[in-house]
């Protein structure tokens, strides 16, 4: 089905989950002003509804844009993640429907980064029972449990933006880091990577995990990792709920193989402040449960509010898709005619002959031709002059295999 919209400053764009307003200020800077914005996640008729005139999407972690959703949002443009996780995108299906997927692949990086840090020396303190215990007027001073975390081995799996950083201050602070990771990675520092995940779960005191939502990492830490992990160790997880079993976890904790853990992140999470939330670890005292607040800092949200907002904006305006996560990523200049024709479209062989037919048999001169390809999309920008552009953009969308054809004047 190929569709156009006429000129990115028309577009409709809806915010959901509390995005920042620096978010806001970027797109009115760039002359977008018709955007709503909501302070929660949406599901099911009432995100559809939301989204029903949306040309953009802003989302943060929560919000399910699956290959159902995304086929009732015809009208859908881009989708921006507000956030590094693009896990609740489906992106192929994205990427499909010509629809490019843009996140912040590191302005909460440090955010996370610091507050595993901090929790490595809370947990190796053994704080977070003497603090329940405290609140309710038991004094428990001792060292039983409690061990400087100088000369103790960081074990983290997935070592990207964040598993990077965190092994670098773990070393400021005297830690011996050690890593996982299903690529060979650059070892900073005095970091090893170590052969396989058993290894690093029989060496390491503290395991961190910084892995993506992955068929791969379901489930990556269930039974049989920890008890494989030293006893009286530690589990971090600020990564995503599903890369945990929450059940297993809570059945080592129990027999205390671990001695505690910092969990920031579950299998299924409220959609807003207001919804209740369970999990079986509640009864444990050692457990530190934060809110999925990694990268909920000041800093963060206004940096990923105008990073995001200006990748939406510029993709909008003038059909960039540099850093896109799904999609052939084409970098561009401002036009070089009075128009530029964004053509998306399946990636089959002729495409780009039928395309340039189009413009030689009208007689159209061409300014300027960009093209970029995944092996299932490819993406043309043609600059023009105006009258011709209009002509050849009713042309280019009735090619078979036009994916959505999109003109900005
Ligand atoms: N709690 C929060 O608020 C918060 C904030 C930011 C990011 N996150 C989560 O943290 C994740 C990591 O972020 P990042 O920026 O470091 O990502 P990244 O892409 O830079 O690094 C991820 C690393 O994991 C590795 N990896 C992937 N699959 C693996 C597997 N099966 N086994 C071992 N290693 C594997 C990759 O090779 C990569 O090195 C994000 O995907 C996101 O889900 C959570
Ligand atoms: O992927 C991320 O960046 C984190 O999980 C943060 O998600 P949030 O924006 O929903 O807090």
């Amino acid at each position: 089905m190929a569709t156009g919209t006429a000129n990115g400053r028309d577009f409709n764009i809806v915010l959901l989950e509390g995005i920042h307003a620096t978010a806001l200020e970027t797109l009115a800077a760039a002359g977008h002003t018709r955007v709503s914005s909501h302070a929660r996640s949406l599901a099911g008729d009432e995100l559809i509804a939301a989204l029903a005139e949306a040309d953009l999407v802003g989302i943060r972690s929560r919000t399910q844009l699956t290959a159902e959703v995304l086929a009732q949002l015809p009208r859908l443009a881009a989708i921006g993640c507000f956030c590094i996780g693009t896990n609740q995108v489906d992106l192929a299906a994205a990427a499909q429907r010509g629809i490019p997927v843009f996140n912040a692949p590191f302005s909460n990086t440090r955010s996370v980064a610091e507050l595993v840090l901090a929790e490595i020396v809370m947990l190796m303190r053994g704080i977070p029972e003497k603090n329940a215990l405290l609140h309710r007027g038991g004094w428990m001073k001792s060292a039983a449990n409690a061990w400087e975390v100088r000369g103790k081995t960081l074990g983290i799996i997935g070592y990207g933006h964040i598993g990077t950083q965190i092994g670098v201050l773990a070393e400021q602070l005297g830690m011996n880091v050690v890593f996982h990771d299903i690529e060979a990675k650059l070892p900073l520092g005095n970091a090893r990577q170590l052969g396989s995940l058993e290894a690093l779960l029989a060496a390491a005191d503290v395991v961190s995990l910084h892995v993506p939502e992955t068929p791969a990492t379901r489930d990556m830490m269930g039974a049989a990792q920890f008890a494989a992990m030293k006893p009286g160790s530690f589990l971090i997880n600020a990564s995503r709920g599903t890369v945990v079993d929450i059940d297993a976890l809570a059945a080592a904790l129990e027999r205390k193989q671990l001695l505690g853990a910092a969990i920031d992140v579950f299998p299924v999470e409220p959609k807003g402040n207001d919804d209740p939330f369970v999990t079986p670890l509640l009864r444990f005292e050692n457990v530190i449960l934060t809110p999925h607040i990694g990268g909920s800092t000041a800093e963060a949200q206004a940096n990923i509010g105008r990073e995001v907002a200006a990748k939406l904006a510029r993709y909008g305006d003038n059909g960039s898709t540099a850093t896109a996560v799904n999609f052939p990523q084409v970098t561009l200049p401002e036009p070089a005619g009075q128009c530029r024709i964004l053509h998306i479209h399946h990636n089959v062989p002729g495409m780009l002959a039928r395309i340039n037919e189009r413009f030689s048999a009208a007689g159209i001169n061409i300014v300027a031709q960009y093209l970029q390809t995944t092996p299932d999309i490819g993406y043309v920008v043609i600059d023009a002059d105006a009258d011709a552009s209009r002509v050849a953009f009713d042309e280019l969308k009735a090619i078979e295999g036009t994916i959505r054809c999109r003109i900005v004047c």
